[in-house]
């Protein structure tokens, strides 16, 4: 029998917004409680603003979040777990405990979730379902460096990758990366803020076609464009 696993994230509950009644007001902490098998975990929200933010990521933050009032933008919620309801939805229809056993997963972060404040990725995402378009404010920091002073481009790679799926992900439910193309036209300089823009393009069938581009926060630098790919899974067919 074939199993539905491509609930739009709206759907689920896990986009919110001031008027949802789920965006709270700007610079608070909002964790969340998620239960994992019969214990219970409080998972902060890391798309908030924190000190390591700069003037110019704040200043972006603000922006959307004012945008985000009528109703128009959404933010979307950070866990280091991923959003908590694909996570179940994954691990529903996809996880297989014979590669990774349960007290291993209870362990796991997101990846870009991962680093101390304001050494890694330090982000925030909002949505528009008119538009069908995520936008990423991203700065990269210090540990993320490629050449001397500049983000490494497997870091811009992970966020454009992360930004295009989310698009992928609100439009198609549960998701995977089969390709992804970036043209890689001018540096990022460390801890400086970037827009990672994305939409949906086309889809056809269980595929996904989403493309975006990087641009710096005053809009004038084309950093990155790139296209991607992504596959709806299909629950009857093991990734492994
Ligand atoms: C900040 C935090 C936020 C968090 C936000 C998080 C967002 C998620 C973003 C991160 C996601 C990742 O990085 S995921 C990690 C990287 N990706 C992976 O590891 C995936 C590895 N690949 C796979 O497991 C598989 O190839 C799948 C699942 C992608 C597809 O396998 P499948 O389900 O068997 O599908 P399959 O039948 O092969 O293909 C279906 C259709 O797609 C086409 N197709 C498949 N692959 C390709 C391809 N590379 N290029 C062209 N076309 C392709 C096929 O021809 C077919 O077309 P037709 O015949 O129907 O026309």
């Amino acid at each position: 029998m074939l199993r539905s696993c491509a609930a739009p994230l709206r759907s689920l509950g896990a986009l919110r917004g001031p008027r949802g009644g789920a965006c709270p007001p700007l610079c608070e902490p909002r964790p969340a409680l998620r239960s994992f098998s019969s214990e219970k975990v409080i998972y902060k929200d890391f798309s908030i603003p924190n000190p390591s933010w700069s003037k110019d990521l704040r200043l972006l933050f603000d922006q959307f979040m004012k945008k985000c009032e009528d109703g128009s933008w959404k933010c979307l919620p950070l866990y280091k777990h991923g959003s908590l309801q694909r996570i179940q939805d994954f691990k529903t229809f996809f996880h297989d405990p014979k590669f990774t056993k349960e007290d291993v997963m209870t362990q796991t972060r997101l990846f870009t979730s991962s680093f101390e404040e304001g050494l890694g990725f330090e982000h925030a995402m909002f949505y528009n379902d008119v538009e069908k378009r995520t936008v990423c404010l991203f700065q990269g920091g210090l540990y993320l460096e490629g050449m001397p002073g500049f983000l490494h481009g497997g870091a811009i790679a992970t966020m454009i990758d992360s930004t295009l799926g989310m698009s992928a992900l609100i439009a198609g439910g549960i998701v995977m990366t089969a390709n992804l193309n970036i043209n890689f036209k001018r540096p990022i300089p460390l801890c400086s803020v970037v827009v990672i823009n994305s939409q949906v393009d086309k889809v056809e069938g269980r595929k996904i076609f989403v493309s975006g581009n990087v641009q710096s926060a005053d809009e004038k630098t084309l950093h990155s464009e790139a296209t991607g790919l992504f596959i709806q899974l299909d629950p009857d067919k093991s990734l492994t």
